[in-house]
């Protein structure tokens, strides 16, 4: 069995909706879904406020790849707009994988296009507080996540996380 924990996230349009219908673009595979959290812009400040969220899926035949490709293709389905020469900048929708794992163990992946885990998910309180929320044993290269939500860097973010919607927002 594969097993993933994936970010989405959306600042443009119709923020919710965009999330909504990645979820289900994922019915198949959902083990669980985060609550809702409106969050402000990490990386690049100048942009509107992100809703974010985490989901957990499954699949036995699925691998990182698998997950990236399904990633990719809900990130076009979401009608993808963003600007190719703004890091961090705004889009519809933004969705990354986190974790990957199997029965065995947390699994690692380092290519050009897949990194996992995804390396800057450490230092990102709107990705930890919804991973968090969905699995509390959650790992990142060994560190559990509640101590990556203890560094200072991220403490000082997690208060502008905040929950919006709780469990079913996106079966509305
Ligand atoms: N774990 C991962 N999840 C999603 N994309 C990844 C991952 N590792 C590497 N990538 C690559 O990152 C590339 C850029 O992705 P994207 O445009 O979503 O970046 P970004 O959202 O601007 O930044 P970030 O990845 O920090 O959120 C993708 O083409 C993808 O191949
Ligand atoms: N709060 C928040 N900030 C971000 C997000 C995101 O999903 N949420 N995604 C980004 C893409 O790299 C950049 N900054």
């Amino acid at each position: 069995m594969s097993t993933a924990a994936l970010s989405l996230g959306a600042n443009l349009g119709d923020r919710e909706g965009q999330l909504r219908a990645a979820v289900a673009g994922l019915s198949d595979v959902l083990v669980a879904v985060s609550g809702l959290y409106e969050t402000p812009p990490w990386g690049d400040t100048e942009q509107p406020a992100y809703l974010n969220a985490v989901v957990l899926v499954a699949d036995p035949a699925a691998g990182p790849r698998d997950w990236l490709r399904r990633a990719q293709a809900l990130e076009s389905a979401g009608g993808r707009v963003r600007d190719p020469d703004r890091r961090f900048g705004p889009r519809t929708l933004d969705v990354d994988v986190i974790t990957v794992g199997t029965e065995d163990g947390p699994v690692t992946w380092d290519e050009e296009d897949l990194i996992v885990p995804h390396p800057r998910a450490a230092s990102r309180a709107f990705v930890l507080v919804p991973l968090r929320e969905v699995d509390p044993s959650a790992e990142l290269a060994g560190t559990p996540v509640a101590e990556l939500l203890a560094a200072p860097e991220v403490a000082a973010d997690v208060p502008g996380v905040r929950r919006v919607a709780g469990a079913g927002w996106w079966e509305r």
